[in-house]
C-alpha cells in the first residue's frame, strides 16, 4: 500500500550568518519539494505550511498543573516537575526560532545559524531552569552542546541573539535576566561525563536538528540517571500532533505540541505543550500480529540503514510502509501506540550517544514497551556519554519483541553473508 506523502515548502535561515558554527556536511538540501506524481514507498510526517500552532506563553509553570505528578508520593517528583518546566520553556524558545525560520521570505539560504541559536538557547534554558528549581541538589549535566564555537570573535553576534532569546523566554516564568557569560556557563555545565555513580541529567537540547531545519519533527529530550539507570524522562515534541500520526492524512489539521513524561514505576503520560492540565496516561499498542504493525525509522538515511529495516519488516510480515520521522518523537509516538516498532541501524562505526535515547527509552518502558540492542540486551546508560551496543536499537511491545529479535538477527546474518560474498 503506497501511503500518501505530504508536501510542504521548505525555507531556511533568515538569521545572522555564523558560518563558523556550521558543522561541515550538515547543510540542508536546497529544496525538499517533491513532484506529486512521485509517491514514495514510505510515509513522511510533514506539517501543513505554515504551521498554525505556536501556543501563547503560559502564565503558570509548565509542570505545576499536572495532577499526576502531584498525586504521586514516590521519589523524583520535584525532579520531574523541574524537568517538565525546563523542557517546556526550551520548547517555547525553539518554537520561536522555528517560526522565524519558516515564515521568512528568504528561501534556501544555506545558513544554519538559527539551528545553532536554538540548540544553544535550549541547552542554556534547561540548565538554568534545573539549577533554579533544584537549588539544593548537586548538579551534573551530560548534554550535547558546548560553548567552544560561541566563544570565538565571529560568534559574538550569535551569542547576543541567544542571550536575548533566553531572556525573552525565561522572563515569562522568572524575574531574572542573564548575561552572555551566564549563557556560556549554563551551556558548559553540560560537560559532565555521566557514569554509573550518582545522579546525572542527560540532555539533547534539540534532537532531530535536520527535522527542525525542514520544519518537521524534533524533540527536547531530558532524562535523569541515578546510579546508571534512567529514572525519569521528558520529551518535548513541539510539532507532533496530539492525535495518532497513524491517521495523519485524516487528522492533518489537528493541534500539535506534545510533552511526554515518565518516572520509574509510575507509567508514562502525555500532555499538550500548551495545556498542562490535559495529561493522559499512555500505552504502547497491544498488537501481537506483525501484519497489523507499522514501524518507525529515521527520516535521514544517513542515520539508519533503511534497506536493513525493510528486510526485517518483510521477514516479520509487516505490511505497512515505514513511517519516517526525525528525533525521539518516534519514541513518544510509539509509547502512545501510533506505531508498534522502531528500528534504528546506524552505519558502521557510528557510536550512539546517551542523550539520543535516554528520555525516549523510559517513556516507552513506562508505557509498556522496551528498547534493546540487536542482540536483545537492554540499553546501558551507565557507561558515560556513549552507548556501547551491538549493531542497532530496536523498540517494540513485549509481545512482538521475541519475533522481532528473531527477524533482526536473521536479517543481519543474511546481510553479513551477502557482504562477505562480494
Ligand atoms: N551517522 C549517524 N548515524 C546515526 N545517528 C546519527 C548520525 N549522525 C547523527 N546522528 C544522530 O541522529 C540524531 C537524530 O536522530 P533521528 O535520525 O532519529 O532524527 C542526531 O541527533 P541531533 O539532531 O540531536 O544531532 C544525531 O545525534
Ligand atoms: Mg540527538
Ligand atoms: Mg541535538
Ligand atoms: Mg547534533
Amino acid at each position: 500500500m503506497a501511503s500518501r506523502v505530504r508536501f510542504s515548502r521548505t525555507i531556511f535561515s533568515p538569521l545572522p550568518s555564523a558560518s563558523a558554527l556550521i558543522p561541515s556536511g550538515s547543510l540542508p538540501p536546497a529544496s525538499l519539494s517533491l513532484p506529486l506524481s512521485n509517491p514514495k514507498p514510505y510515509r513522511r510526517l510533514r506539517l501543513p505550511f505554515p504551521p498554525s500552532h505556536l501556543p501563547p506563553p503560559r502564565s503558570s509553570p509548565a509542570g505545576s498543573a499536572s495532577p499526576v505528578a502531584a498525586m504521586s508520593s514516590s521519589s523524583y517528583d520535584k525532579e520531574l516537575a523541574a524537568a517538565k518546566k525546563a523542557a517546556s520553556l526550551a520548547a517555547r524558545l525553539c518554537q520561536k526560532v522555528q517560526k522565524a525560520l519558516l515564515t521568512s521570505d528568504v528561501q534556501s539560504k544555506a545558513d544554519k545559524s538559527p539551528v545553532t541559536v536554538a540548540d544553544y538557547g535550549s541547552q542554556a534554558i534547561v540548565s538554568l531552569v534545573l539549577r533554579k528549581e533544584l537549588p539544593s541538589e548537586s548538579f551534573s549535566l551530560v548534554a550535547e552542546e558546548d560553548s567552544a564555537d560561541l566563544r570565538k570573535d565571529e560568534a559574538q553576534e550569535t551569542l547576543k541573539r541567544i542571550t536575548e532569546l533566553v531572556n525573552d523566554t525565561i522572563s515569562s516564568e522568572y524575574s531574572m535576566s542573564v548575561s552572555d557569560e551566564d549563557v556560556l556557563i549554563a551551556i558548559d555545565s553540560g560537560k559532565s561525563e555521566g557514569g554509573p555513580v550518582g545522579q546525572h541529567w542527560v540532555l539533547d537540547p534539540i534532537d532531530g536538528t535536520k527535522g527542525f531545519l525542514r520544519g518537521d519533527q524534533y524533540a527536547i529530550a531530558l532524562a535523569l540517571l541515578d546510579e546508571g539507570k534512567v529514572v525519569l524522562g521528558v520529551l518535548g515534541c513541539p510539532n507532533l500532533p496530539h492525535t495518532s500520526i497513524a491517521n495523519l492524512d485524516r487528522h492533518s489539521q489537528n493541534k500539535i505540541g506534545c510533552l511526554f513524561y515518565a518516572k520509574t514505576g509510575d507509567g508514562a503520560y502525555m500532555q499538550s505543550l500548551s495545556d498542562p492540565s490535559s495529561n493522559a496516561k499512555i500505552h504502547v499498542t497491544a498488537t501481537e500480529n506483525p501484519a497489523d504493525a507499522s514501524f518507525f525509522e529515521s527520516y535521514e538515511a544517513a542515520h539508519s540503514l533503511h534497506d536493513l529495516s525493510k528486510a526485517i519488516a518483510e521477514k516479520l510480515g509487516v505490511q505497512a510502509p515505514p513511517v519516517r520521522i526525525d528525533s525521539q518523537a518516534k519514541y513518544g509516538a510509539l509509547a502512545r501506540g501510533d506505531g508498534a516498532i522502531y528500528l534504528r541501524f546506524p552505519h558502521k562505526g557510528y557510536r550512539e550517544k546517551i542523550w539520543d535515547h535516554a528520555a525516549g527509552c523510559i517513556v516507552v518502558a513506562e508505557a509498556g514497551g522496551f528498547a534493546t540492542d540487536a542482540a536483545g540486551n537492554a540499553l546501558d546508560f551507565s557507561k558515560g556519554r556513549y552507548l556501547d551496543l551491538d549493531t542497532g536499537i530496536i523498540v517494540t511491545n513485549k509481545k512482538l519483541m521475541p519475533s522481532l529479535l528473531n527477524a533482526v538477527q536473521e536479517s543481519i546474518k543474511a546481510k553479513n553473508q551477502s557482504a562477505s560474498h562480494l
